[in-house]
């Protein structure tokens, strides 16, 4: 088996709306991969198809080789969805207890109190959890299979930062063990830091798919930021050489740049009012914003 996840042009439609269209995508083993997407892009049904949730209207979906919905496939795999697992009357521990005796070689209990950092939290009945420490339950009941492939929607809403970066170095463990992860996430943030690999999808279609490197550079985005004096007006900004778009907040600026180099030697040489002046490339969020406001296709790999 080569890819974990193999699925060639699929499609799903509710009635008349395509959810889903003509998707073709494959994973490597080990590989920690973000979808991204606006509301309502595909993601979750993206997910829930490739978890066989979902049957796909048309096209094929492999994972580890085989059926989604074969149990030999399900044993070894996790989800984590954006529903809530906490199940009336039982305790965190005994909650994780029953996940694990449904599989074959589950982890420890203590392991997976241990990564969902629910130790105090053992004796605490699962309904009566906070948000977030309801997320980090459904993560240890996620991993209670030890599973091969992890699938994540939308992970680490409603966790605070420390959750979160704890969440983060787990996951990299995990996928430094050579297992996959698939994750939605709507923080470009938690994309760039963790992932290998970034597939961004608008109206059910893939329009971008590369490392968040890549993505970055594929786009060429650069910015000058600085702080602007009275005398310097937008209309002093749009004249200089290499300026895409201009942003204001405050006297703050920050300047989208085809050419920095031009732009930058021609505020020197005008003497405009201006300090602080930094270069930089576009963050992930640029990168983000100018696919879905252009829906300008990006294929980095
Ligand atoms: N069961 C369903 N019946 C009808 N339409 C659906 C169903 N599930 C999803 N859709 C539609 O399919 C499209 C994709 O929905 P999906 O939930 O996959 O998007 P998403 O990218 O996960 O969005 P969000 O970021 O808001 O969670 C949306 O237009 C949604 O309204």
């Amino acid at each position: 088996m080569k890819h974990v996840l193999d699925l060639q042009n699929v499609r799903k439609s509710f009635g008349s709306k395509n959810a889903v269209e003509d998707l073709s995508l494959t994973v490597e083993p080990g590989t920690v991969l973000s979808l991204l997407g606006p509301n309502g892009a595909g993601k979750t049904t993206t997910v829930s198809l490739m978890l066989g949730l979902l049957k796909p209207t048309s096209g094929t979906i492999r994972l580890l080789g085989g059926d989604p919905r074969d149990a030999r496939t399900r044993q070894r795999v996790g989800a984590m969805l954006q529903e809530v697992s906490a199940i009336e009357r039982l305790n965190v521990r005994e909650t994780i207890e029953l996940f694990r005796s449904f599989y074959e070689k589950p982890l420890t209990t203590d392991k997976l109190l241990e990564i969902a950092g629910l130790h105090e939290h053992a004796k605490t009945m699962g309904t009566a959890l906070s948000g977030g420490l309801q997320r980090r339950l459904n993560f240890a009941l996620a991993m209670a299979g030890n599973p091969d492939v992890l699938f994540l929607d939308e992970p680490t809403v409603g966790m605070d930062v420390s959750s979160r970066t704890l969440f983060w170095e787990h996951l990299r463990e995990f996928a430094n063990q050579g297992k996959t992860i698939l994750l939605t996430t709507h923080y470009l943030e938690e994309a760039d830091a963790i992932s290998d690999r970034v597939v961004v999808i608008a109206n059910g279609r893939i329009t971008a798919d590369g490392t968040p490197g890549e993505l970055k550079n594929a786009l060429g985005k650069r910015f000058i930021t600085f702080r602007a004096g009275d005398r310097t007006t937008d209309a002093l900004l749009q004249q200089l050489p290499g300026v895409d778009r201009i942003e204001r907040s405050g006297r703050q600026v920050r300047l989208q740049v085809s050419d920095s180099d031009a732009a930058l030697f021609a505020i020197v040489r005008n003497g405009l009012d201006v300090q602080d002046i930094e270069v930089k490339g576009g963050g992930l969020e640029d990168v983000f914003r100018s696919l879905t406001e252009t829906g300008e296709g990006v294929k980095a790999s």
